[in-house]
């Protein structure tokens, strides 16, 4: 790991694919932020790299609209332009990566000099580009760090295909895989609530807990990604990757320390644990326009010109998975994700089990929500004497809105936090080799079954809550819905 005081060293962060979507609408603004607060190594100079001819203004003029610059910062913002530049040229031919590696090598003044490569290029051209960032652009005289972004493969197969390339290039501390939801606040707070609150630990298992519900919703459909989209399916996209992750950090045990590798020892651990997937245990769902809806809402997925007419590639997809082992076995950790429905959410559900032997007769289960966006939260629903002179129940809640109990405190975007992680070498929130393997191992069966057979996902409609038969899925997998808790919510003092 590098440490602090190694920080006064050139450091050069590269940006491949920089005529990009990605690089202009999250990672030059991602750069930009780490540069204003001062959280960088002071000599950190900012390497654009794409096919396209153009200049750093044009780069710059592309990303202005994602970039935010306070009053008082113009200054600042003008010296992040200066410590940038870019260089065009192929992905293929080594020559062009002999001409950036000269060009990087003028800012390498001085004993050490490390270099990050953010790789945010399609798949199609991932191989060629890690190869010629080995052969032509390895640092000789500090560290060499590839950020990569997922798809990392599409099934086990094309994954280990990518792993193995990757290892014959590059040992797996200089590889950071990124998952973006593992740089979240609420995601990266689950081990603290797990671990550091002794009033949870003693119940998170199958003696209390009933079942775990992890959840990712959006309010819109592909909006023109239709293309890339169709050849992943929102399983691929989201499933596998953020809420696996988020599984994993819900469910494993405690780690022996922080040490970023007796962490992802665990989360591998648990994941061995979990049987692949079966074809009964997922329901699949595609949106379909909403006629009464506005705009795109009145589109479903199959009139997005990019998608086959005839796809069958699921847009929502609730999942059941088994852990089994002493402390889960028999929970149903219900996986659950979806585009264009009726809201954004992204939440983690522990709900318990009914209290034995009710004397109330009308006692609700308690629920530990983990709300991850938007608005970070983490309430505790619970049963409580309604005030007053009354002796019955009511259902209220210990809520922790960070809104509300940190407002002095902005939290960082996730992609922040983990790219600073690159520049300290912690790879703590970052994919191991052995989780991605494990991974594949549970959802490759039945991404096969699915797209073997052709299976028809359920249609729903647009701006809905998903197809209907899931709510049924989630009463059969314990996990129950009274519809009668109100919340209050608090209003600003
Ligand atoms: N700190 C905070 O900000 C707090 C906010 N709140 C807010 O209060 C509101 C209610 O709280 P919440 O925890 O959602 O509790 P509820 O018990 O009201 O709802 C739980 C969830 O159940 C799902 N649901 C709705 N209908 C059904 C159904 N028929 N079968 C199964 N599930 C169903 C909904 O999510 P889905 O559509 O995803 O299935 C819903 O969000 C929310 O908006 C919440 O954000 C509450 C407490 C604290
Ligand atoms: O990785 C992905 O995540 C985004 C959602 O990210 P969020 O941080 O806005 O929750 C999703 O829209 C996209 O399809 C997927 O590839």
């Amino acid at each position: 790991m590098e440490n602090k005081r190694d920080f006064h060293y050139p450091h050069t962060f590269i940006l491949l694919g920089a005529s990009g979507d990605l690089a202009k609408k999250k990672i030059y603004p991602t750069i930009w932020y780490l540069y204003r607060d001062n959280l960088l190594p002071e000599s950190t100079k900012f390497v654009g790299y794409a096919r396209t001819k153009q200049t750093l203004e044009e780069v710059r003029e592309k990303c202005k609209k994602y970039m935010k610059v306070r009053s008082g910062e113009e200054e600042k913002f003008e010296a992040f332009w200066d410590a940038n530049s870019y260089v065009s040229g192929s992905y293929d031919k080594r020559v062009d990566f002999e001409f950036l590696n000269e060009h990087i090598t003028r800012f390498e003044k001085g004993p050490v000099a490390n270099r990050i490569f953010y790789l945010a290029v399609p798949p199609t051209v991932f191989e060629e580009v890690t190869v010629n960032i080995r052969n032509a652009c390895h640092a000789i005289k500090g560290y060499t760090r590839v950020i990569i972004e997922k798809p990392f493969g599409r099934d086990d197969v094309s994954s280990n295909k990518l792993s193995n390339h990757l290892t014959g290039l590059f040992k797996e501390d200089q590889i950071y895989r990124i998952d973006h939801y593992l740089g979240k606040e609420m995601v990266q707070n689950l081990m603290t609530i797990r671990f550091a609150n002794q009033i949870f630990n003693p119940s998170w298992n199958r003696e209390n807990i009933a079942s775990v519900l992890i959840s990712f919703k959006e309010p819109f459909g592909t909006e023109g990604r239709g293309g890339y989209f169709d050849d992943f399916g929102i399983v691929r996209d989201v499933m596998q990757n953020h809420l696996l992750q988020i599984l994993s950090l819900v469910a494993m045990e405690k780690p022996v320390t922080l040490n970023p590798n007796d962490i992802r020892d665990e989360k591998v651990k648990v994941l061995r644990h979990i049987p692949p997937i079966k074809l009964s245990d997922i329901l699949v769902g595609q949106y379909v326009g909403n006629p009464n809806g506005q705009g795109d809402e009145k589109l479903g997925y199959l009139d997005d010109p990019t998608v086959p007419k005839d796809s069958v590639t699921p847009t929502y997809a609730l999942a059941v998975v088994n852990i089994n082992n002493t402390r889960w076995q028999g929970v149903p950790f219900i996986l659950r994700c979806g585009k264009a429905l009726n809201e954004r959410k992204a939440e983690v559900r522990i709900q318990y089990k009914d209290v034995p032997g009710d004397i109330f007769g009308q006692t609700k289960r308690n629920e530990l929500v983990i709300r991850v966006q938007p608005g970070e939260a983490l309430y505790l629903k619970l049963m409580c004497k309604s005030p007053g002179m009354k002796f019955d129940l009511t259902e209220t809640e210990l809520d922790l809105t960070y809104s509300l109990r940190y407002r002095e405190t902005d939290v960082p975007d996730a992609y922040e936090r983990l790219i600073l992680d690159v520049f300290t070498g912690t790879q703590m929130h970052f994919v191991r080799n052995d989780e991605l393997k494990e991974a594949w191992r549970i959802f490759t069966p039945v991404l096969k079954e699915l797209e073997e057979q052709h299976i028809k996902p359920v249609p729903y409609v647009y701006g809905s809550r998903g197809p209907a038969d899931a709510d049924a899925k989630l009463a059969e997998n314990d996990f129950k819905y009274s519809g009668s808790y109100k919340w209050q919510k608090p209003t600003l003092a």
